[in-house]
């Protein structure tokens, strides 16, 4: 059992306090200025607080807060050598954090999944203990990354939720235009990208592979497959994903100057 803080419960930190509690192993310290936001994940954690010293006590201290506070909040947080502090803010920089506690820094790029228990995280940093790889494998799967790489891991999997519900909903859009019941239609696209990823992750055969293996002979998805490849749009979502990117180095440039 270890003891976990998490500083900030809007809908990252939430999300997280609400994976964890799925467990049920560790001792969870939910901290935010805002008394409704606790009072959301009261009943996924156990204790919650307003105060930054009561969260300063964990083993492992996550800080989901925005970038441009982080700084702020950590240098408060005012954290020991034997601590472990794990900061999820999109751009700032492990040398930022550094100046500013004496914990050791891992950070971490979670998504919104953390809360069913699926999250794909990725994590940098130069002492990433077994406790904290261990907690975060309770609400998902994690991927070690050099730390120049956090700014696309945030567009993929940070952001990438948020590309994924637009494509999704693409999907069923197109089911209820041509006469599916809208929440069938939910339903059966959701159940779909849920399955196709399960497969990807499962399978050893290429998405491509994959793709011809739905593509029966003169059936109908290689159809829709000519549409897709004779579109732009691989070259919209690389163009999304670059967007994401680009706005995270924003970000560190931003906090690193202030
Ligand atoms: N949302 C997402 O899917 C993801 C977010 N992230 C990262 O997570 C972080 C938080 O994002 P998100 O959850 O979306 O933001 P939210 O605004 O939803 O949540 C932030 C919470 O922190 C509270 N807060 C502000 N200042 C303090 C403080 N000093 N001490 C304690 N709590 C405080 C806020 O209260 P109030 O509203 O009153 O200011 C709010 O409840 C960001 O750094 C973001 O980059 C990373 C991956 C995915
Ligand atoms: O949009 C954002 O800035 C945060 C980081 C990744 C997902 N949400």
């Amino acid at each position: 059992m270890v003891h976990v803080s998490v500083i900030g419960c809007g809908n990252m930190g939430s999300a997280l306090i609400r994976g964890l509690a799925r467990t049920g192993t560790h001792t969870v310290t939910a901290c935010d200025v805002d008394p409704q936001a606790l009072d959301s994940v009261t009943e996924f954690c156990s204790n919650t607080t307003t105060d930054l010293e009561t969260a300063a006590e964990a083993e492992i201290v996550f800080v989901v807060v925005k970038p441009d506070i982080t700084g702020t909040v950590v240098e408060d947080l005012d954290l020991s050598a034997e601590q472990t502090l794990v900061s999820i803010a999109a751009g700032v920089s492990t040398d930022v954090l550094e100046a500013r506690t004496d914990a050791a820094v891992v950070r971490l790029m979670p998504n919104l999944a953390a809360e069913s228990g699926t999250m794909a995280g990725a994590i940098s940093g130069t002492e990433i203990g077994e406790d904290v790889t261990s907690v975060l494998e309770d609400v998902g799967i994690v991927v070690e990354i050099h730390e120049e790489q956090m700014d696309v891991a945030t567009a993929v999997n940070g952001s990438g939720p948020a590309f994924v519900f637009y494509l999704l909903n693409a999907v069923k859009q197109a089911g209820i235009s041509s006469g599916l019941d809208p929440e069938k239609a939910e339903i059966l696209a959701a159940q779909t990208f849920k399955g196709a990823a399960e497969t990807v992750l499962r399978d050893e055969r290429t998405t491509d592979e994959l793709i011809d293996a739905v593509c029966s002979p003169k059936g109908t998805t290689i159809e829709g497959m000519n549409v897709l490849r004779n579109s732009s749009v691989e070259e919209t979502v690389a163009e999304a994903v670059a967007a994401a990117e680009e706005r995270s180095s924003e970000l560190a440039a931003e906090v690193a100057n202030e």
